[in-house]
């Protein structure tokens, strides 16, 4: 077990480059296995998720192999093994060999999935839309089988915007009999870049961007080469870090359009940013201002945002509000800040966040991926040293974290636990 050492205070300047979308990679990969010949995947992160998923498909036939940060998967021997719950449950993207094995084979069987502990994350949504397709879903000892004898195109309302069942539908879809019509769908650029990957197999889909995505079933599906667009996630983790401590930070190799809440957030609070076609330029302010921010889905302020952007409000002047209407319980790491000096109350779905509050160095464990990308700036911005454990979650979801950081000038760096400290973050 490693933990985290940050030295706070030192300002950030320089470059970043910003990697491949961690939640377009996990979808993509198991999307690969419904094509009949080589897929190759460009600009993929190495992050441990994609390593899971990975491990998944050779678990089922796929034959993988990379050469930097090309991933290729030779599908040709894959047969509809059982993934049951170990490796599955340690991501919650492994919920997306349901739809690819269902829509490549006809038949599932998959452990319940895992990921960040942010309250209950149902996928009701995805089982209606695999019945809706014409299979039978059935829970058996803690994994989801799928059985069809044909799949047919459907009409499906989803209750809620869900980027999931969105995307999980499409694989099932994708070689169904007949047109799918997805309602009320999500239109997370992710989503996009999924239905890229089909459309360059052979899919045929339409509307992807818009709430109603029309999809129309074909026989086989071929290999080809697809490159994974930035990931906006990690692109606006650097952006909140720069802005809390940055004195010229360039954030590279992005798409500007998909982080336009956020910049406009950032901007209302006073940072200077500038936006060019694949870069933003931030250079923070000592006079920051709070803002409320409302997490929504796409293009509203991304969940995925709420924890580091509640760290940047401990720094401004007045009292800002959180509010995450997709996440109700994504707060755990306001505990955590608490340690380090922040004043930040929670309220049901809100946390309310009193700034100009003057962070301290402390011990700090990170519940899950964006609460340790929240301590993290946390880190950067305090006095002294932190010190985050639970640096799994992390590494589910950042490429080269530290070198990064270091080329951006803060001073962070991991050591290993020691055996005391072990047993204490177990039992913590
Ligand atoms: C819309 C949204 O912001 N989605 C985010 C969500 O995606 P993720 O894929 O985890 O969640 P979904 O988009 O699928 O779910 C959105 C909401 O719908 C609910 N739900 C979902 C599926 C279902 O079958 N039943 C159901 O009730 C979820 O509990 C959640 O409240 O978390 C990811 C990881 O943090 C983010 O990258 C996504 O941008
Ligand atoms: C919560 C996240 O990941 P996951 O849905 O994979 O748990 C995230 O990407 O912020």
């Amino acid at each position: 077990m490693e933990k985290l050492m940050v030295e706070g205070g030192h300002p950030l300047r320089g470059k970043v480059q910003v990697s491949g979308a961690k939640n377009s990679a996990v979808a993509l990969v198991p999307a690969a296995i419904l094509a009949d010949s080589v897929v190759s995947i460009e600009n993929l992160p190495e992050i441990s998720d994609v390593e899971t998923l990975a491990s998944l498909l050779e678990d089922i036939g796929a034959s993988v192999s990379y050469e930097g940060s090309r991933m290729t998967v030779d599908p040709t021997n894959v047969i509809p093994m059982p993934l049951p719950n170990g490796r599955v449950k340690k991501l919650r993207a492994s919920y997306y060999m349901m739809g690819a094995m269902l829509g490549k084979f006809k038949r599932a069987a998959i452990g319940l999935p895992g990921g960040c502990n942010l309250g209950p994350r149902p996928i009701d949504q995805h089982i209606k839309g695999f019945e809706a397709l014409g299979a039978k879903v059935t829970n058996e000892h803690g994994a989801i089988y799928l059985r069809a004898d044909k799949l047919r195109g459907a009409r499906i309302y989803l209750d809620v915007v869900s980027v999931g069942a969105t995307i999980n539908i499409m694989l099932a879809a994708v070689k169904a009999e007949g047109r799918t019509v997805i309602e009320n769908a999500a239109k997370e650029p992710e989503i996009i870049d999924v239905a890229t990957l089909l459309t360059s197999m052979g899919a045929k889909i339409k509307g992807v961007g818009t709430n109603v995505i029309r999809i129309d079933g074909v026989e086989e599906l071929n290999g080809c080469a697809h490159s994974i667009i930035p990931d906006r996630i990690e692109a606006g983790t650097y952006i909140i870090a720069a802005a809390a401590m940055g004195e010229e930070v360039l954030v590279d190799n992005i798409i500007p359009d998909h982080l336009e809440s956020l910049i406009a957030k950032l901007r209302e609070m006073g940072v200077q940013i500038q936006a060019g076609d694949d870069q933003i330029f931030i250079r923070s302010s000592p006079d920051l201002t709070s803002v409320d921010i409302k997490t929504l889905v796409y293009p509203g302020f991304a969940t995925d945002l709420q924890q580091p952007m509640t760290v940047l409000l401990t720094k401004a002047q007045g009292t800002g509000i959180v509010t995450d209407t997709i996440y109700n319980a994504r707060f755990k790491h306001v505990d955590e800040l608490r340690r380090m000096g922040a004043d930040i109350k929670v309220e049901g779905r809100s946390a309310l966040i009193n700034g100009k509050k003057r962070l301290q160095g402390a011990r700090v464990k990170a519940s899950d991926l964006r609460a340790g990308a929240a301590l993290i700036i946390a880190g950067l911005m305090a006095e002294g040293v932190t010190e985050i454990t639970g640096m799994e979650h992390v590494d589910r979801g950042y490429e080269n974290l530290e070198e990064k950081l270091l080329t951006l000038g803060a001073n962070v760096w991991r050591e290993k636990l020691s055996t005391e400290e072990a047993e204490q973050v177990k039992s913590s």
